[in-house]
């Protein structure tokens, strides 16, 4: 198995005196696309930015590999609507880059015309597919996406996390993302992490759809999802882990 790209280690995360992740062990490793799901205010956020190096650990520690190239697509960005700015002058902030390669980011976000467009006139999905290519910009071996569809309907979100496989597939990354579409999340993912605050349960969706502790955040209304997770993954992957298709998570 190849050693992970990030690793929390006994990770314990305390803010404004309260305690909001305790003793987390968690490790994403190559090409891997790895789903923190989670109540509100479960931590989810936290941890990404902690695995980022954003937020310091009161216990514990983040391990990264040596030199690691991270893309991160942050829970919100705020632009300022009254600022002209073009999708093109965006993805060179802060930094120039050339055309060329902001053509190659739009395409492999799966947006390849928007380089001229105002930002303040995309919609909400080509908005997340922009922030996509950002994060695409330096070829990332780990892509952290905290909640990248949000605000885009059942179709919109498919498309992305379609789109999130691809990458995987074409720039060999590894994804760790935060996500509320659960049903989405059981197709699109090889391994789930659920927190509260702590690790809950962990493993491939369906272990953790069938897992009492998953089923206690958020019931068993899963059915569909594990459907939708058998029927897309007939296929075979490369995978460390093995997708175990026993129906007890039905029960
Ligand atoms: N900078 C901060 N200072 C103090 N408390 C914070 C800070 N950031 C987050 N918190 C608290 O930490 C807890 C976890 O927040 P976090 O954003 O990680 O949750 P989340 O699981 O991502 O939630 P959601 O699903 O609502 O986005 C919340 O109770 C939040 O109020």
């Amino acid at each position: 198995m190849s050693a992970p790209l990030i690793a929390a280690r006994g990770l314990g995360i305390r803010l404004d005196g309260r305690e909001i992740l305790t003793d987390v062990d968690f490790e994403i490793r190559p090409g891997e696309i790895v789903t923190v799901v989670g109540p509100n205010g479960s931590g989810k956020s936290t941890l990404l930015k902690a695995l980022i190096g954003a937020v310091k650990p009161s216990a514990g520690r983040v391990e990264r590999a040596e030199g690691l190239r991270l893309g991160y697509v942050p829970q919100k960005l705020a632009i300022d609507a009254s600022l002209p700015m073009t999708v093109g002058r965006f993805l060179s902030l802060p930094r120039r880059v050339s055309a060329e390669a902001i053509a190659a980011a739009l395409d492999k976000a799966g947006v390849p015309d928007l380089a001229n467009r105002q930002m303040k006139d995309l919609s909400g999905g080509q908005f997340q597919r922009v922030l996509l290519a950002r994060a695409l910009m330096d070829r990332p071996q780990t892509l952290l996406l905290d909640e990248p569809t949000q605000g885009l309907d059942q179709p919109g979100s498919a498309a992305f996390y379609r789109r999130i496989e691809e990458v995987r597939s074409e720039m060999g990354c590894a994804v760790l993302m935060v996500s509320h579409d659960l049903h989405v999340v059981m197709a699109a993912s090889d391994r789930v992490l659920c927190i509260n605050g702590h690790v809950c349960c962990e493993g491939t969706p369906e272990i953790v759809a069938g897992a009492p502790e998953y089923r206690a955040l958020f019931g068993s209304g899963t059915k569909g999802a594990l459907a939708l997770y058998r029927h897309e993954h007939s296929h075979d992957h490369d995978h460390s882990h093995p997708h175990h298709h026993h129906h007890e998570a039905d029960a």
